[in-house]
């Protein structure tokens, strides 16, 4: 039932859905076998250059798309997350069996194919699945090769589970403190089972999501605008400082997840649901925290499915809106204010390019260096951003791709 399950959300990722947007799609699996399924499809994804190359050394001619994922699946369950191979090459041939006429044709193939890959013996050093043209390019020239390949290297290790603690709230047991002061689980963990989601003791939020927000420094009784706000991990870590925070999105349905998340860490700011390009306060702002919308490319390891589903078509898009956004949040905020502007990208023109054209629009405009406990001082850019990738903290368990920078508007 999850093979099936996650060769149909494969296949959804294939015709341009995420994996995200089809989880209603496993709605009528029991919920043990619905986690299955996402976790295969998604394992699948990520080590699919690395499958393709062991099935690529027993095929003769290439399978058809279709047949080509059951096998990836198979090959993947196989070889990294260590299933019975006889398990495994049962369910791939039933599997197949269902795909009508070709399927039927493929069974005996696919058996032949699973029996040699089961025992292929140079798995762990195959080479990650590299990232697609529209955006590997553009990274080898920001960060060089050895880079690149680190990352690609993070992106196959995939990412533990991050939580960030309301102030004064009790560990939960196994977690490690990271020196950013995230809490991190390496192990499986289903969250709502977790101690202290009920009492809403903390929230799950990457370790990198974490510091834009601490980044701001927010204090309480300070006026803030947390724009682009939802799911809304920054409006937590926002409220929590007692600050009287206004979360802005333009998205009224994502807005309702904000509102569950301070409901169950019983914390409160103001929502609205509006365009961050024209939303005006009604006081002056001492701080802005703007998540601008992004390609989400620090994001990979999470959602290996990223890569597959886009094509680089709207990045020029979105880096036009970052900046109109960027200039709305300085014209609404006091003189004298901060803002930190933050994209979970690794692409630099979402991020320090950004940054140093708007230093060249605003004259006054400073930016101040990050202070932060935790952070290497490595990460800090020439023009005084955090620049955080996936490759960083690869003895703990990475991080994902952000950049960060806390900007001071003139008096
Ligand atoms: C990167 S996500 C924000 C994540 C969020 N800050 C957090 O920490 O949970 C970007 C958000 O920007 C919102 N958005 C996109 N364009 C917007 C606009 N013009 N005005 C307000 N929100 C916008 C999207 O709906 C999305 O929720």
């Amino acid at each position: 039932m999850a093979r099936m399950g996650a060769l149909r959300l494969i296949q959804g990722v294939r015709e341009g859905r995420s994996l995200s947007d089809q989880s209603g799609s496993l709605a009528r699996l029991p919920v043990a076998e619905q986690a299955r399924a996402a976790r295969l499809a998604a394992e699948t994804l990520r080590h699919q250059g690395r499958a393709d190359v062991v099935i690529d050394s027993f095929v003769t001619r290439k399978p058809a798309p279709q047949i080509a994922d059951v096998l990836r699946l198979a090959v993947v369950e196989m070889l990294e997350l260590g299933a019975p191979a006889h398990g495994v090459v049962g369910a791939a041939v039933d599997l197949t069996r269902t795909l009508g006429a070709r399927g039927q044709a493929a069974a005996g193939m696919v058996n032949a194919v699973l029996r040699k890959a089961g025992a292929y013996p140079g798995w762990a050093d195959l080479a990650p699945q590299p990232l697609p043209e529209w955006l590997r390019p553009a990274l080898v020239e920001a960060y060089g090769d050895p880079v690149m390949t680190a990352i690609e290297a993070a992106h196959q290790r995939g990412a533990p589970l991050d939580l960030t603690p309301k102030p004064g709230a009790a560990p939960v047991p196994g977690a490690d403190v990271l020196p950013t002061g995230s809490w991190r689980l390496t192990g499986p963990a289903q969250v709502t089972a977790l101690p202290g989601f009920e009492a809403g003791d903390w929230w799950v939020q990457d370790a990198a999501a974490a510091l834009p927000a601490r980044l701001l420094a927010p204090a309480a009784g300070e006026v803030i605008a947390d724009l682009c706000a939802a799911p809304g991990g920054k409006t937590l870590q926002l409220a929590a400082s007692g600050a009287r925070v206004t979360a802005v999105d333009i998205n009224e349905q994502r807005l309702r997840r904000v509102t569950e998340n301070l409901a169950r860490c019983g914390l409160t700011a103001r929502l609205v649901a509006a365009d961050a390009l024209t939303w005006q306060p009604d006081e002056p702002l001492d701080a802005i925290l703007l998540d601008a919308p992004c390609s989400a490319t620090g994001t990979i390891r999470r959602h290996p499915d990223l890569p597959f589903i886009r094509d680089g078509h709207g990045i020029d898009e979105l880096i036009a809106l970052q900046a109109a956004l960027l200039d709305h949040a300085l014209s609404i905020l006091r003189p004298g204010g901060r803002l930190v502007f933050a994209t979970c990208s690794l692409i630099p023109d979402e991020g320090e390019v950004q940054i140093d054209e708007a230093l060249a629009r605003h004259p006054g405009l400073t930016v101040e260096r990050p202070d932060l406990p935790g952070i290497d001082p490595a990460w800090i850019t020439e023009e005084g951003g955090l620049r955080l990738r996936p490759d960083f903290w690869a003895d703990r368990g990475g991080m994902d791709g952000f950049y960060m920078a806390r900007l001071r508007k003139p008096i």
